[in-house]
């Protein structure tokens, strides 16, 4: 398990820690050259600045909107009425928010007509998407009648999962070498065995998966790791007084976890990861679904990974080509946005139980009507045989 996790402090609380997670060092169980990845990183311009509010810490959290974004995070507050929920974020009903993002189950048919003729790519978001958000984020199983519907479609369609976890760890959960895997937030890309990743001008490197296959790779943020796993030490030690917080080893990012933290504390978990982060201009900060995630200020994001993989399977580009992503949290926005405003034209279906806005064309509620879209896309796939 790659997941640390913060101690309850003798002098705030007399409970157990919520985890008994352990202090992992991370083990690179791949190969590879960080050399070629260095190089594209600085002749494709993939860094990106961040500029730093200069004020306290506590100015800082504050003015840089982390409160807001902490306490509006998973779900947006919502007023239930039974089936239908009005959310404070967009003041819309659910029934009235499915006319601005339809169901894709309720609309499968019109959604195939465009399909008509077309090679469809499927992306998955796991967390949320594939399996529940659960308490504690290394329980966060799918069940084996999602693994079998992945494993369908993944038959009939190029089939990519992307995670902000780990690429090791999201590979644990889904266990189908069949598929491709982007961990890290698409920091960290890998095919299948016996799959190549051909791009035209970022470059990959040769490595062996867990059977001795070769398998491709592409890690546009490796020199960063060194730093990262700095980092990671300081916020596992910084965070430790704090009940229920976790930090979680996700390679080439770091998550924060503070669902588990009672929300007078989160104030606390803000100027903490603040304190670490401020002396790190090569690191910037993102919001997640009561985490916080700290990653590399590389132009690169589940979007860039979207269209890296549709260049690498030669997909870009082509009117007969229907890329499909299904995500639930605000970092699939940046696959939504490709699909929606770039040149691989797709569709983004955001699964949510909650009106919220989007990027995405379509929804879904959650991850049970995810599964039933996935066997859909199968049926529909064998009817035309
Ligand atoms: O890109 P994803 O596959 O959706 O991963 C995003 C984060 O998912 C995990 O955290 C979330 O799910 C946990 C389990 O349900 C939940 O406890 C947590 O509150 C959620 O934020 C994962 O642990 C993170 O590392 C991922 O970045």
């Amino acid at each position: 398990m790659e997941i640390k996790s913060g101690h309850s402090s003798s002098l705030m609380t007399d409970s157990p820690p919520i985890s008994n997670s352990r202090l992992t060092i991370r083990q690179n169980k791949l190969p590879y050259s960080s050399a070629a990845a260095t190089a594209l990183s600085q002749n494709n311009n993939l860094f990106l600045t961040v500029p730093r509010k200069k004020t306290g810490i506590l100015d800082g959290v504050k003015s840089s909107g982390w409160l807001d974004a902490m306490k509006s995070s998973s779900p947006p507050p919502a007023i239930l009425n039974k089936d239908n929920i009005t959310s404070d974020a967009t003041g819309m009903s659910y029934c009235e928010w499915t006319l601005k993002y339809p169901s894709a189950l309720a609309t499968f048919e019109k959604i195939m007509s465009f399909a008509k003729g077309k090679r469809i790519a499927l992306f998955l978001d796991y967390d949320g998407t594939l399996s529940p958000i659960v308490e504690e984020p290394d329980c966060a199983y799918m069940s084996s009648a999602m693994r079998t519907a992945v494993q369908n479609v993944a038959k009939y369609f190029p089939t990519a999962i992307i995670s902000g976890r780990s690429r090791d760890k999201v590979y644990e959960f889904v266990g189908l070498s069949e598929l491709y895997y982007a961990g890290s937030h698409g920091m960290d890309i890998m095919s299948p065995a016996g799959e190549s990743l051909n791009h035209e001008h970022l470059s990959r490197t040769v490595s062996v998966n867990e059977q001795g296959k070769d398998v491709n790779l592409f890690q546009p943020a490796s020199e960063f790791l060194p730093m990262i796993d700095k980092v990671l030490c300081s916020l596992v030690e910084s965070t430790k007084d704090i009940e229920g917080v976790k930090v979680e080893d996700n390679k080439f990012c770091i998550s924060v976890h503070y669902r588990n933290v009672e929300e007078k504390n989160w104030t606390l978990v803000a100027q903490r990861v603040d304190y670490v982060i401020r002396t790190y201009p090569k690191l910037r900060l993102t919001h997640g679904r009561k985490v916080l995630e700290i990653r590399p200020v590389i132009d690169w994001d589940k979007g860039k990974a979207v269209t890296f993989l549709l260049e690498s399977l030669g997909l870009n580009n082509c009117e007969d080509v229907l890329p499909i992503y299904v995500g639930d949290d605000r970092t699939d926005e940046d696959a939504f946005k490709v699909l929606r405003d770039g040149p691989n034209h797709g569709y983004g279906v955001l699964v949510s139980a909650v009106p919220k806005d989007s990027n995405a064309f379509y929804s879904l509620r959650d991850p049970s009507e995810v599964m039933e879209f996935l066997k859909s896309l199968v049926t529909w796939k064998r009817s035309l045989a």
